[in-house]
């Protein structure tokens, strides 16, 4: 008599306990290399009779320090993919900031169809203990996980994984939002306090055309740009790795921080502003600019004062001017207030990444310093081939007020241009300066109004010019007579 269904069941249920009872027997008792060589022999003895293949596809490379470009492609790939067919789903804004993008949630299963090959993508993610510096903490590490029929092994790993890159970058490149990063102190990995980056969208007007500068330089430097953005077997030819250096000078309001936005908006590239007073020594200094991505443009803004070169410089004996004396001093004290201590960035820090490193994090990268005193800044700092390219950006000339006049007041031509022209001959005026006076105060506001405020700040400018030339004249003729000794002249 066959047995019936409860006897079937009454019979698989007690060997799965006497199986589990004999597996948990090993567990206790046998040593811990005879378990692991079991499990061993078991995964592949069950490999022989399971017919399918798994690859995954981690998020960071390395030591966690590299985000792997294959997982962001599968993530763009699988949702632009998986939106259809996945039950749980995640939503972000998307580039224009109207519409939300949807793609795979964790643990999420979602399958795809190519050449007639069925496969499966799971989203999971390893949550693992990790230790730094005597800290415990949780490091979590999301990868993408493809199975797929061992008899499609050659259409999978050949031409299916090469379309999903391939469809992945394409909808990168479109539907890329330009970032803005800043670094801050933040939690890495749940506990250790560290300085990390966080963006937000990147959206500067400010192009070459709406620049105020001369038009040879304006073309000179945007075909600098394209060329460098377009040259990567060039640089792989020479054996050199695809960046280059920019180093913006000029007095404040000159245009630095706006050429910087044209830059990334000229190549599409992000920017990642950093922040080196926040930074605590070269180590997170590395860790910082390694976890930057190709694309992009490193800026570190005022470098005079952002690596202490002012302090370097008191060590070394130098004498200090009285407003680098104050500058000092209002660093330390600023440090002091944020019980931060010094940051320990130093200059030999950074100039090793600049050359060393550089060449271990991909390529496509500019690294913009900009500087109000260029002549304070270490040689070793701006030699060529570390800052590429100098570029010094100065007060307002004529040419640059006719490209603000064309952007703010859409004027070509105008009578009280000659005015301008003849008092801009004999003045310096900044375009920040220029830019302030154009901008209508008020809805009464004309073009006339507007040209003529900026008269009266250059004429202002110009009587404060002879002013401070005379004291100038006035001080150092008193103090020649004193060294000459010459009391009556000195009275
Ligand atoms: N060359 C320029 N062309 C057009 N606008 C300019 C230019 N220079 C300055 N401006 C205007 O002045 C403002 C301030 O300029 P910006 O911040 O770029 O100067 P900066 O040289 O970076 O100054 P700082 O050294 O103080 O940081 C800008 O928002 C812009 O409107």
């Amino acid at each position: 008599m066959p047995p019936t269904m409860t006897e079937m069941w009454a019979t698989m249920g007690s060997t799965i306990a006497s199986f589990m009872f004999i597996w948990a027997i090993i567990s206790q008792y046998c040593p811990y290399e005879v378990r692991r060589s079991f499990e061993k022999y078991t995964q592949r003895f069950m490999s022989f009779f399971y017919p399918y293949i798994k690859i995954s596809i981690h998020e960071f490379t390395g030591e966690r320090l590299k985000r792997n470009e294959a997982y962001a492609d599968v993530e763009a790939y699988l949702s632009a993919n998986s939106s259809k067919s996945a039950k749980r789903l995640k939503a972000e804004m998307g580039k224009d900031c109207t519409k939300l993008v949807l793609s795979m949630d964790e643990y999420e299963r979602v399958t795809d169809e190519f050449r007639g090959a069925k496969l499966w993508w799971v989203s999971s993610k390893v949550v693992s203990p990790t230790s730094s510096m005597g800290h415990y903490h949780e490091q979590e590490r999301r990868y993408y996980r493809l199975t797929f029929h061992k008899k499609y092994r050659e259409i999978i790993t050949e031409a299916y994984l090469r379309h999903v890159v391939k469809e992945g970058k394409e909808i990168r490149v479109k539907n890329k939002q330009r970032k803005l990063y800043t670094n801050s102190p933040g939690y890495r990995w749940s506990s250790f306090k560290t300085t990390m980056w966080s963006h937000i969208v990147f959206e500067h007007p400010a192009t070459f055309e709406t620049m105020a500068l001369e038009p040879e330089k304006k073309h000179e430097i945007m075909e600098d740009l394209v060329t460098f953005s377009k040259s990567k077997d060039f640089y792989a030819r020479i054996g050199k790795s695809w960046k280059r250096g920019y180093l913006l000078y000029g007095p404040p309001g000159t245009g630095k921080s706006t050429m910087i936005a044209a830059m990334a908006n000229l190549l599409n590239y992000d920017v990642y502003d950093l922040e080196l007073t926040a930074v605590k020594d070269n180590t997170e200094l590395r860790k910082l600019l390694i976890e930057t991505t190709t694309k992009s443009i490193i800026v570190i803004e005022d470098i005079d004062c952002s690596l202490d070169l002012t302090g370097q410089r008191k060590k070394k004996g130098e004498k200090l001017s009285d407003d680098d004396e104050k500058k000092l001093d209002k660093e330390i004290s600023w440090r002091e207030h944020k019980e931060e201590g010094s940051s320990k960035v130093t200059l030999s820090g950074l100039l090793n990444f600049i050359d060393g490193l550089w060449s271990a994090c991909g390529g496509e990268r500019l690294i913009v310093f900009t500087t109000n005193y260029v002549e304070k800044l270490d040689p070793a700092l701006i030699r060529r081939g570390r800052m590429d390219k100098h570029i010094g950006l100065s007060y307002c000339s004529f040419e640059g007020f006719k490209v603000l006049a064309k952007n703010y007041l859409n004027l070509e031509t105008h009578p009280m241009f000659d005015t301008i022209r003849g008092l801009m001959r004999e003045t310096n005026i900044t375009p920040a300066d220029v830019a302030e006076n154009l901008m209508p105060k008020s809805p009464s506001y004309d073009e006339e109004k507007c040209l003529s405020s900026l008269i009266q700040a250059l004429e202002e400018a110009k009587e404060e010019a002879a002013k401070t030339a005379g004291e100038e004249f006035t001080e150092k003729a008193e103090k020649e007579a004193m060294t000459a000794g010459d009391p009556v002249k000195v009275l």
